[in-house]
């Protein structure tokens, strides 16, 4: 019998690279992908009546409210869906006997340290996105066993979603000078390469349950990801791109949040 899984926010980048990848293309799981409309994890009536009318063996949790910015002008969304709502679904999933994986952030952490965070530190969030999420985190931490909670560091894909990749590649075909900062660091992470982890923590059938840490394997800066993504895509010169650290963002973002990789 495959095993059946069911990933939350399957419009989002992650769910659709899981889909591309492996909808049609696994012998042992079985995917079913619900989007806001069919599912929306904020409301508490349309939760039971999805838990209650299917069958799962895990939930992996890709809905989130992910606009950091936007999360420091209208924290109610973000508590609610980053926060709450997580809150909801692994009640459902412990009554269920079902695996929960969900995936959280770097930006759990205040980006103090200068040596890539393990799954040992504690998190102490500088801007309301990451505080959301940290308070999801404790949730399934205090209402469930059965759950892997997989931190990632700057997500993108290439084909879906908005991201910082896209962003640059939008702003270079404009002619724009590109300004980004350097005073951030972390690990961009493909949606591809994560898809590939989650699936074989499923695979593996693994009962090591709690906190995962999986980011790309490189330390750079936004401004040498912004750089990388010019020269991969041949759209880099000498003058299109410059280091401006007077970026103005709202929110705070942790200046160093490399994660240390959880081997499985
Ligand atoms: N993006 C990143 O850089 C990083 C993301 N993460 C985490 O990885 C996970 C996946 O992120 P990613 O794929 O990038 O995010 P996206 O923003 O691309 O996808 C999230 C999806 O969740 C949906 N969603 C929002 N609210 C609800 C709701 N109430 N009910 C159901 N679905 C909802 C969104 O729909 P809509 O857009 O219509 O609101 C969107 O389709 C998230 O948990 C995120 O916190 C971790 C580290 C880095
Ligand atoms: C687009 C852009 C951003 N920046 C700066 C702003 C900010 O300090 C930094 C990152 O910008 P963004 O707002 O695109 O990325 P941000 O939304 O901070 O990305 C984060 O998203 C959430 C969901 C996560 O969980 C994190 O891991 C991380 O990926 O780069 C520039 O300097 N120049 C630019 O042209």
């Amino acid at each position: 019998m495959k095993i059946k899984a069911l990933i939350t926010g399957a419009e989002g980048q992650l769910a659709k690279t899981i889909y591309e990848i492996y909808s049609q293309n696994s012998d042992e799981i079985e995917f079913t992908f619900a989007n806001k409309e069919d599912l929306d994890i904020t409301n508490k009536n349309q939760v039971a009546l999805y838990f209650n009318s299917h069958h799962f063996d895990y939930c992996i949790n890709c809905a989130a409210y992910t606009n950091v910015e936007q999360s420091e002008k209208t924290p109610k969304i973000a508590y609610e869906t980053n926060s709450e709502a997580v809150k909801t679904i692994a009640e459902y999933c412990k009554n269920q006997n079902i695996i929960l994986i969900h995936i959280s952030t770097d930006y759990v952490f205040d980006g103090q340290k200068n040596s890539p965070y393990t799954i040992s530190d504690l998190p102490k969030p500088i801007n309301v996105y990451g505080k959301s999420k940290l308070i999801g985190e404790e949730y399934i931490q205090n209402i469930m066993t059965d759950f892997f909670i997989v931190r990632t560091s700057w997500l993108y894909s290439k084909n879906y979603g908005y991201n910082f990749y896209k962003t640059i590649l939008r702003k270079a075909k404009t002619n724009e000078i590109i300004k980004v900062v350097d005073n951030q660091v972390s690990c961009p992470t493909d949606c591809k390469d994560l898809s590939n982890y989650i699936y074989r923590i499923i695979k593996s059938k693994s009962k090591t349950f709690g906190l995962l840490h999986f980011s790309g394997k490189n330390q750079m800066s936004w401004y040498g990801f912004a750089k990388q993504i010019l020269k991969e895509n041949k759209l880099l010169n000498d003058t299109n791109i410059i280091v401006d650290n007077s970026y103005v963002t709202l929110a705070k973002r942790p200046k160093y949040s490399a994660l240390q990789i959880t081997k499985l």
